[in-house]
């Protein structure tokens, strides 16, 4: 009887909440037929080769090849990329130009296997033809800030940790270095919090998420079917909504996919913690610091070449300055490389590169 009462009780409250009903079924029908179209995709590649695993500490040292390779979008499209022959160096710092269209961000694609179709030559990340591996094997084991970086929902500390394999230490280290610590906790309060020390955060209280989930499953148990029902459409909304999530601070405070409280620039900032956390032997930054400002831009390659001095580096720019202090410039055109050196070396001979910097075209 008293469960009967409170399932009523509930249930008025509720009620008022059916008025929505019509945008939240509209809602529900889209993510069904999301769904379907996403279960509907062909898998891409295989994700894991059972004999051909990655070693674990792969790459061992960044020598990346490009041998021959050719790359169309579609089989009856022209050459994105035509015939590239280049060997990058370990530790290698790469910058690669180009107008636009010219075939830099194919040639980022390549080395993640994003194009698996229409693909001639080989890519081969010391001395392994990376397309024998399972995509989801090798992915992982390379670095990428790409031109827009995203957050996903939930805590900062899940943006920045999902697996769950770093210590809290680590995670503030890394974004006092890229200075978004304190976008998310100003210094005063991290100071007074003893940040540093593992006591901000405590794992019972991670985003209220399992009290949430606890308190969810009591009444989910204690509900008649009636109430279950009326439980299964409105609780998971209520939960998104709530006001709550904005209040947290620090490596709890919750982020949106969308979230207008983070530039572009600071999501890259953001991209470049996971980075610095990872370290791996092979990074490629498209476009990386295209959105934050020159001086962001300036601190953000000085910390590349400080927390990445032994790893193989290509980055990709339009921005003069990001890339002059490279170890080799690679100047692609219409899907060729049309000139590759040192940065002062070609400036020197007055081809390409030097035509690019004379009219500043980055
Ligand atoms: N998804 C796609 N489908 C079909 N063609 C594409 C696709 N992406 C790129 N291309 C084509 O491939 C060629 C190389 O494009 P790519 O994006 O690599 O150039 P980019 O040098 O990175 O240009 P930008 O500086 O504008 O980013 C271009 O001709 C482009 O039109």
């Amino acid at each position: 009887m008293k469960v009967l009462c409170s399932d009523v009780a509930d249930l008025i409250c509720n009620v008022g909440k059916l008025a929505n009903m019509p945008s939240r079924l509209k809602a529900f029908s889209n993510n069904v037929g999301a769904f379907r179209e996403f279960s509907d995709l062909e898998a891409e590649a295989p994700y894991i080769v059972e004999d051909c695993r990655v070693p674990s500490q792969w790459p061992p040292s960044g020598n990346v090849e490009f041998k021959n390779l050719s790359v169309k979008y579609g089989a009856d499209q022209a050459y994105a990329l035509k015939s590239l022959n280049v060997v990058i160096r370990p530790g290698e710092k790469i910058g690669i130009v180009g107008r636009t269209g010219a075939g830099k961000s194919t040639l980022a694609k390549t080395i993640f296997r994003l194009l698996n179709e229409n693909v001639e030559g080989s890519v081969e990340i010391d001395g392994h033809d990376i397309s024998k591996f399972g995509v989801g094997d090798f992915r992982p084991k390379l670095g990428i800030i790409p031109q827009e970086s995203t957050m996903f929902r939930g805590t900062v500390k899940r943006n920045l940790d999902p697996l769950n394999e770093f210590t809290i230490e680590d995670m503030w280290a890394a974004m006092i270095k890229c200075g978004v610590a304190e976008i998310i906790q100003p210094k005063r309060k991290r100071e007074s919090a003893g940040i540093g020390n593992d006591e901000d955060y405590d794992e019972d209280d991670d985003d209220g998420e399992k009290e949430n989930l606890k308190a969810e499953k009591e009444r989910w148990e204690k509900a008649g079917l009636l109430m279950r029902v009326v439980l299964f459409l409105f609780t998971r909304k209520e939960k998104t909504n709530s006001d709550d999530k904005h209040k947290k601070v620090g490596i709890n405070m919750n982020v949106g996919q969308d979230d207008n409280r983070f530039s572009s620039g600071q999501r890259q900032l953001f991209s470049l913690c996971r980075l610095i956390m990872r370290k791996r032997k092979v990074l490629i930054l498209d476009e990386a610091t295209a959105e934050v400002d020159l001086e962001t831009d300036s601190k953000m390659q000085e910390l590349i070449r400080s927390e990445f001095g032994e790893c193989t580096v290509l980055t990709i720019a339009h921005r003069l300055d990001t890339i002059m202090s490279s170890d080799r410039i690679i100047v692609m055109e219409k899907g060729e490389i049309a000139e590759i050196g040192p940065p002062q070396e070609l400036i020197a001979k007055g081809g390409k590169f030097a035509e690019l910097v004379k009219a500043n075209e980055f």
